[in-house]
């Protein structure tokens, strides 16, 4: 299976989404929901249903056959990796726990199919042929931890089963075990206990290097990376941060400084990385960067090892830029017995032990244990990671509202550069119907999943969107602004500003100094309206690149020429302009994602300022 993280859905059922996202998980019905005020006029009134959410049976007659079956027979929950004592305690108390480990793909396959949920930590790969060979009992998997890389998504949701995680118990172990590293690579404790144990005394080839007064740059400034800092700075260390998506007031609270990526890696002695693998951080770390690095610096990996290039690691290690590393995690896990980073002299391994203690197992066996009794009582955990965003009931008219809502924040969070970090975010409806009918709740929490999902390990429902925010120093503001139009119509338009910070497309920027994006829904469909103070007209769909250029004639051709070279295919395009012949923004739909030389070839025209290629 991939190293990337797969792709989140945002599932909305009875919403038209692309052919490749599956809506045959089971809608949900949220207690929040059941509100006096109509949804954005909508004549909807919702069942009260307690507990938070219950799985509509309608949908899914096995989820109720399976729900009804509780009274008589227990479901049978199979615990795949090692868990907790008294998450295996709560599990007994609903279920049979069949607690089998170190299961081959072929046994798994052949148990699964009397199984009602699974339960995994990172060693298991839940593949599609797992659900396949569940044959439509599985209603649950949980992952007892944060990453789900290794349960693939796409055929759970397909197979109409809950993929729960727990995200913020092994929070604490995670950033523990990468203190640990930082200081036993600093005094070469691992070699030097294998060189004693081998039968020698070599103090002098042990020699390290002290902590304080280093610079430590946390690279991913989130639950784990924060806490890092706080510790290192225990140490005496000066400690700088690059994220640029995070709340500047968290960083300041800690003392901890935002920087730019290019500050960070090039001024620090000591790198540790805690962001998510996503497709903006993959091999991050790879020839180039290592070349920007101050020589001889140190390099702690607690995240995920595909985050760096570890080729391109051996090459800096070798050649003396990088002295040292200490590796948690692996592109492959575990790696080949013979890899030259694992056997290089001067990397410390352990074998992704990030989330490995006592305690924090027994807090993420009681989280996932928790939320998989909560699913198979047919409840939805804040933790569910391919929950139904919206339920069927509210969406009718709002559905590619709620599209919108959604596409815009990928688009804002794709935009942002530097290291400043978000201060906040508004966004602002233009409507004609009185605020009463507009309860922007479901909005909002699209905005806020299309803003935090691309670049995290969280992911976003609407039971969890707000606090999710809040959780991340995410200060979501709203305004509404009358539209004298009709009200038949909710919106007019939904606009996006993300505030004190840069942005890799200047252009983004609007005279406010926010990034800047507004939508309109256009015959159902989402269309980007508006970036920075340009107008453009382009659907939502798909992929998108921007360019900046001098308005002249042949700029289409010119990019379009180039595109079709590469075979990709080019759904819309549309020029917004200040006036003839001065500043311009195309922007481009595109079905396949160029290559970067394809990308490399449209930046490289001479008319061309600044372009950003942006994934909806
Ligand atoms: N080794 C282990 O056992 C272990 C245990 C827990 C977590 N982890 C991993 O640690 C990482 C961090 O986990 P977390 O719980 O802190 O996640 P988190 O979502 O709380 O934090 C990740 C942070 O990275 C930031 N980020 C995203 N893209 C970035 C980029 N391009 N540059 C800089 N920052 C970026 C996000 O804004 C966020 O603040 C994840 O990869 C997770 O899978 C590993
Ligand atoms: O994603 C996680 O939670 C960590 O990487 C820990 O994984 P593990 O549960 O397999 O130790």
């Amino acid at each position: 299976m991939a190293a990337l993280a797969p792709s989140k859905l945002a599932i909305s059922p009875g919403v038209k989404l692309p052919a490749s996202i599956p809506t045959s998980i089971p809608s949900i019905s949220l207690r929040g929901f059941r509100s006096r005020r109509s949804f954005l006029g909508s004549t909807v009134r919702l069942p009260a249903i307690s507990p938070i959410a219950r799985i509509t049976e309608s949908r899914h007659p096995h989820i109720s056959a399976a729900a009804a079956s509780v009274a008589d027979a227990k479901p049978t929950v199979l615990v795949a990796e090692k868990l907790g004592e008294a998450g295996l305690a709560l599990l007994r108390e609903f279920s049979n726990v069949d607690c089998s480990y170190n299961l081959s793909q072929e046994e798994l396959c052949a148990k699964i199919s009397l199984c009602d949920a699974l339960i995994v930590r990172s060693g298991t790969k839940v593949t599609r042929e797992v659900f396949e060979a569940a044959r439509s009992r599985l209603k649950v998997v949980g992952r007892a931890g944060v990453g789900i890389d290794n349960v693939d998504l796409q055929a759970a949701t397909e197979h109409g089963c809950l993929v729960v995680n727990a995200p913020t118990a092994n929070t604490i172990a995670a950033a523990e075990h990468g203190i640990a590293l930082l200081t036993s690579m600093a005094r070469n404790v691992a070699q030097a206990d294998a060189s004693m144990k081998a039968g020698k005394w070599q103090r002098n080839k042990y020699v390290g290097v002290s902590l304080v007064g280093k610079t430590l740059a946390v690279m991913g400034f989130g639950k784990v990376g924060s806490e890092v800092a706080r510790r290192a700075k225990g140490l005496g260390m000066h400690v700088v941060a690059h994220d640029p998506y995070a709340p500047a007031d968290r960083a300041r609270a800690i003392g901890v400084e935002l920087v730019s990526f290019d500050e960070a890696i090039s001024n620090s002695d000591f790198i540790s990385l805690h962001m998510p693998l996503t497709p903006t951080t993959s091999k991050i770390f790879n020839d180039d960067t290592f070349g920007k690095m101050k020589k001889g610096v140190r390099i702690i990996n607690v995240a995920r090892g595909g985050v760096i290039d570890e080729d391109a690691l051996v090459r800096a290690l070798d050649n003396g830029t990088v002295a040292q590393a200490a590796l948690d995690v692996f592109t492959k896990e575990p790696p080949a017995a013979d890899s030259k980073l694992v056997q290089h002299p001067n990397v410390t391994v352990t074998p992704h032990l990030g989330a490995s203690t006592m305690e924090a197992q027994e807090g993420v066996a009681i989280e996932i244990a928790e939320a998989v009794v909560g699913a198979l009582k047919g409840e939805l955990a804040a933790t569910a990671v391919n929950a139904p965003m919206v339920p069927a009931e509210v969406l009718s008219e709002l559905a590619p509202y709620v599209i919108l809502a959604e596409k815009l924040g990928r688009l804002a969070v794709q935009l942002v550069a530097g290291g400043s970090g978000i201060k906040g975010v508004k966004v602002v409806y233009t409507s004609a119907r009185d605020p009463d009918d507009l309860d922007t709740r479901i909005l909002r929490a699209m905005v806020t999943k299309g803003i935090i999902e691309p670049i995290s390990s969280v992911f976003v429902n609407l039971v969890n969107a707000d606090y999710t925010a809040k959780q991340r120093g995410l200060r979501i503001s709203e305004e509404r602004i009358f539209h004298d139009g009709s009200a038949e119509i909710p919106l007019d338009s939904i606009q996006l500003h993300l505030s004190n910070v840069e942005s890799k497309f200047a252009s983004a920027i609007s005279d406010s100094g926010d990034i800047r994006v507004e939508g309109r829904v256009k015959d159902g469909i989402p269309h980007l309206t508006l970036v920075g103070s340009f107008a453009v007209d382009v659907s939502l769909e798909g992929n998108l690149i921007l360019c900046r250029q001098v308005d002249q004639p042949g700029m289409i051709g010119r990019v379009g020429n180039i595109l079709s070279e590469q075979n990709v295919n080019i759904s819309f395009m549309s020029v917004g302009r200040t006036a003839p012949k001065k500043q311009a923004i195309m922007a481009i739909g595109v079905d396949e994602e160029p290559e970067k030389e394809t990308l490399k070839k449209i930046g490289d025209i001479p008319a061309i300022e600044e372009f950003v290629f942006l994934k909806l």
